[in-house]
């Protein structure tokens, strides 16, 4: 299931967000987005999702256009784990988990349990099983993204948009979760799109990285392409160094400045 974006413009409270955007997602290919804030990074998968409606262009998931569908159908075929989810307090982690179920929950119906299975499964695979009881209120800021990440990963879509997975994770569960979403997507054939700050995260495991800036694509195409540090000065104002890890994939360090230059 591909996603493709082609010369996508989205304007906000009448504001130019995005402006001629277009990328390719292959069937079973991880694309990061990446940029400074600001960039359109969200807009971008919010478009996908057909939440943001464009002003121009087009975007095709799965072979139809995301306005198109009906939102049972659209769930079904892409889930979405957001930056700043509303969490409903007083829920607990295992009926929002829940939540991912019901494309396939009938009208007036109750979950099967299948559906309670998924979701079990899902807790399991990310650690929180010991936490399906908690409410979401009394959760830590790493715990609550992981659930949120549970509830998209219960829906069981080809399509996975992930914004921002793991800002609030410490680097083991940073780890933990880009793998799961790996061995997904070679088990499962997913397709993933994620919005993802830390650069050598995002180069590590994307097979493309599209760099946003100001509203437009600037860059485009492997890790190793994008990631120079000329380009990330350019955009992100940022001095870098560049260095390749063992697989060869851009691993990237910040440059200190000099104690004459503070
Ligand atoms: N609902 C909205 N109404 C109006 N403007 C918005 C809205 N949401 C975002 N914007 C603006 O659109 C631009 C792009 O926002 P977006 O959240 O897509 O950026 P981003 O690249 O994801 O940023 P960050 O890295 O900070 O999360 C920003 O200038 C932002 O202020």
């Amino acid at each position: 299931m591909s996603v493709s974006v082609r010369d996508l413009d989205v304007d906000l409270e009448g504001r130019p967000v995005l402006r001629g955007v277009s990328l390719e997602v292959p069937a079973g290919a991880w694309t990061a987005i990446i940029g400074p804030n600001g960039a359109g990074k969200s807009t971008l998968l919010r478009a996908v999702l057909g939440l943001a409606r464009p002003r121009g262009g087009t975007v095709n998931v799965a072979g139809a256009d995301p306005w198109s569908l009906k939102p049972r159908r659209r769930a079904r075929l892409v889930a979405y784990a957001p930056q700043n989810p509303n969490l409903p307090p007083g829920m607990t982690v295992f009926d929002y988990t829940l939540l991912g179920r019901s494309p396939y929950i009938p009208h007036l119906g109750r979950e099967s349990a299948r559906d309670r299975a998924v979701a079990g499964q899902v807790l399991e695979r990310l650690d929180l099983t010991g936490l399906a009881a908690r409410p979401l209120d009394r959760l830590s800021g790493g715990e609550r993204q992981r659930v949120v990440l549970a509830r998209a990963l219960a829906q069981q879509a080809p399509v996975l948009l992930l914004d921002e997975p793991t800002t609030a994770l410490d680097i083991g569960h940073q780890q933990q979760v880009m793998d799961l979403v790996e061995r997904l997507r070679l088990d499962d054939g997913l397709t993933v799109l994620t919005t993802i700050h830390d650069l050598t995260l995002a180069g590590q495991y994307a097979d493309a990285l599209v760099l946003l800036s100001d509203g437009r694509v600037a860059a485009s195409g492997p890790p190793g392409e994008v990631l120079t540090g000329e380009t990330v000065g350019a955009h992100f104002g940022a001095r870098v160094h560049v260095a390749r890890g063992p697989d060869g994939r851009p691993v990237l360090s910040l440059e200190r400045s000099s104690g004459e230059d503070r």
